[in-house]
């Protein structure tokens, strides 16, 4: 466990390209740098009914090195960030615009991008917009196109801007296994907001990403047992991106193991460069 003092945790604010201010918690890294004499440098993206909050709740901090520099920003109308206020304020362009801000502001000339659940599938996209990403890595969310039934997801975001929209949250990711930190992260989110950001699903999310750069490393990780295995397969093929298997029976389930998932990534982000290609 890190001593708090030793945390050289800062704050953050910057603004989106629609004047949305951003805001999330920086970790600086201590010690080593790279050739460039700059550290790596992760960028951490939440999924839908969550915050910044829950990289240190589920451990997955504790997990990288000392000597990454990681950005953990809330989402627009998650956290401590201003409200994406409509549907279309949530579509997955403005989220795009707003990590690319992020970006923006730490002004590193490479990055490397975890996603969790749809904050993976956030990450895809933005690696192929934007070439100062040198990793992708996403948790549970492949990037080959969906169907988003308009009539579901509606119906799911009635459910959650209702009177029982916390209850709906808490009662399905508990009775699909999500570990406490998944699920109390949901009563964290504007009610409003998450509704918001359920119907902006619609709004583009259905999209496949593509490679943007060649040289890219692009990482899916699921859980062994996921019913959408075979895709995320595809999309392995499809984009030449390394495929994780978590030891887990389905994505929702796969939540308890990012912990041993931050471990691995840390891995790839401090091997040698030689050693990158190589491995499966
Ligand atoms: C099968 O679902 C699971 O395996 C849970 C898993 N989901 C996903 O991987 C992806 N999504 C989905 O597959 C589906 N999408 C939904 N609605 C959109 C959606 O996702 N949400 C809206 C509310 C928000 C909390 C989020 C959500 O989680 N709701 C759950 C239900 C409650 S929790 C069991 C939820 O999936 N519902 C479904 C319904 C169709 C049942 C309404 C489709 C229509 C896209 C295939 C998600 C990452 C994504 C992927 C690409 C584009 C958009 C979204 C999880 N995601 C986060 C944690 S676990």
């Amino acid at each position: 466990m890190r001593s708090p003092d030793r945390e050289q945790t800062e704050r953050f604010e910057v603004a989106s390209v629609d004047g949305t201010l951003l805001r999330g918690f920086s970790r600086a890294a201590r010690g080593s740098s790279d050739a460039r004499g700059e550290p790596e440098t992760l960028v951490l993206l939440h999924g839908v009914a969550m915050d910044h909050r829950v990289w240190s709740e589920s451990s997955f901090l504790d997990a990288l090195p000392d000597d990454v520099h990681v950005v953990a920003p809330d989402l627009r109308g998650r956290g401590e960030s201003d409200p994406g206020h409509s549907a279309e304020g949530h579509a997955i362009d403005r989220y795009v615009e707003d990590v690319r801000a992020v970006l923006g502001f730490f002004g590193r000339e490479r990055y490397s991008l975890f996603g969790l659940y749809f904050g993976g599938r956030i990450a895809l996209r933005v690696a192929e917009a934007d070439r100062r990403v040198q990793r992708a890595f996403s948790f549970c969310a492949h990037g080959e196109a969906v169907e988003v039934p308009a009539d579901a997801v509606e119906e799911e975001a009635k459910e959650i801007e209702g009177p029982g929209g916390y209850a709906y949250l808490r009662d399905h990711f508990s009775a699909a296994g999500a570990p406490a930190w998944m699920v109390s992260a949901c009563d964290r989110v504007d009610q409003d907001e998450l509704a918001a950001a359920t119907r902006g699903l619609l709004h583009g999310s259905h999209q496949r990403a593509e490679r943007g750069a060649a040289d890219q490393d692009l990482v899916l990780i699921t859980a062994e047992g996921d019913a959408d295995l075979g895709t995320f397969r595809e999309g392995s093929a499809r984009l030449g991106a390394r495929l994780w298997l978590v030891d887990s029976r389905t994505r929702v389930r796969a939540a308890a193991r990012l912990a041993e998932v931050g471990t691995r990534t840390a891995e790839l982000l401090t091997a040698a460069p030689a050693a990158m290609k190589g491995d499966a």
